[in-house]
């Protein structure tokens, strides 16, 4: 079976293509400046040559803040570059998963959002990721759609890599803790959409993070520990739980976005796992 993966050198892309199975996937993988998902002749002639069954779109516009000044680029991957995809997966019969966001919710819930919940996103970066969500539902209903969250990898930028170094770099940090999510190592991601793409009749919308629910503020505390214990940093600053809006950003974040995994554990039998564990684990590769 042909696969081909968008945004390579994401974090995601990146760990699909380090996990995929040893036996009955071909894997071609492509970075933004082999494939740039919002130019139609490029999505055209890889689709041609390639050929692919199936096709998971890791491309994306993710820079949350910038987005709001740039919101012309973040609709262009997040919308049109995803709809050139859903296009040519329709023209040639190829099986799409596609990857969403928890910032699609508005964060006003109390218990975890599920698949039926209504988004009413906050901010620039959400909101393109939803009218990406929405154009491929148009043109291939039959997609996988699967949102998750606070997604980090030893692979890239991201949160816990951020915190590694301001942990060495500041006498103290102040951190967010009126945000509740779910971190997600985007190995155990990784995993789930390879499960997926091993089971030709799961179709739909899907939710996916590690379990468990934290704060940004619990997620730095657990960084820390974590990171201490396994040498990865020598010693302990003082963390302070902060208010969001003592932590000015151009984007709106939601105050809880806790997605139900429900039906992605039962649909593939693969059961998520506490995101301390898979912390714990990224920190082991990291070491
Ligand atoms: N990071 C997170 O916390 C979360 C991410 N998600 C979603 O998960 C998916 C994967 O995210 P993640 O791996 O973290 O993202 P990254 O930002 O790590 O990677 C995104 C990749 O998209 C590629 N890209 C950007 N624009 C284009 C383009 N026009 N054409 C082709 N490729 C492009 C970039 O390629 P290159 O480097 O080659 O330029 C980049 O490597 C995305 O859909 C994202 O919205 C959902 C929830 C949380
Ligand atoms: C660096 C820093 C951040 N924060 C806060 C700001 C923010 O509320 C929170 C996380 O900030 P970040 O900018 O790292 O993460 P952010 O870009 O908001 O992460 C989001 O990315 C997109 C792509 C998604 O789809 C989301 O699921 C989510 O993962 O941490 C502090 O409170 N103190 C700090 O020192």
């Amino acid at each position: 079976m042909k696969v081909l993966i968008t945004g390579k050198n994401g974090q995601l892309g990146w760990e699909l293509c380090h996990r995929a199975p040893k036996a009955g996937v071909e894997v071609f993988a492509f970075g933004s400046s082999e494939l740039d998902i919002t130019q139609l002749g490029d999505v055209a002639q890889v689709f041609s040559c390639v050929k692919p069954d199936v096709v998971i779109n890791c491309a994306a516009y993710t820079a949350v803040d910038k987005a709001e000044s740039d919101q012309e680029n973040a609709y262009l991957v997040n919308e049109t570059g995803a709809v050139n995809i859903g296009n040519a997966c329709k023209d040639i019969g190829a099986r799409l998963l596609h990857v969403s966001t928890d910032f699609v919710f508005d964060g006003t819930k109390h218990c975890p959002y599920t698949i039926t919940d209504t988004p009413n996103p906050l901010g620039v970066y959400g909101a393109s990721k939803l009218a990406g969500e929405l154009g491929i539902q148009n043109v291939l209903p039959e997609a996988v759609i699967v949102r998750t969250a606070w997604v980090y990898s030893t692979h890239g930028n991201n949160f816990v890599k951020t915190m590694l170094r301001l942990m060495q770099e500041k006498p103290q940090l102040g951190i967010v803790s009126d945000q509740i999510g779910t971190p997600t190592y985007a190995a155990g991601l990784a995993q789930w959409l390879w499960a997926v793409v091993g089971q030709g009749d799961i179709k739909g919308m899907y939710h996916w993070t590690d379990a468990g629910v934290a704060s940004w503020y619990d997620f730095a505390v657990a960084i820390q520990e974590l990171a201490l214990e396994k040498g990865l940093l020598k010693q302990a600053i003082p963390i302070l739980p902060i208010y969001a809006q003592q932590y000015p950003t151009p984007a709106k974040r939601p105050a809880f976005s806790v997605i139900d995994k429900t039906s992605a554990e039962n649909d593939t039998g693969l059961l998520t796992v506490h995101w301390r564990k898979q912390l714990a684990s990224m920190l082991e590769q990291l070491k």
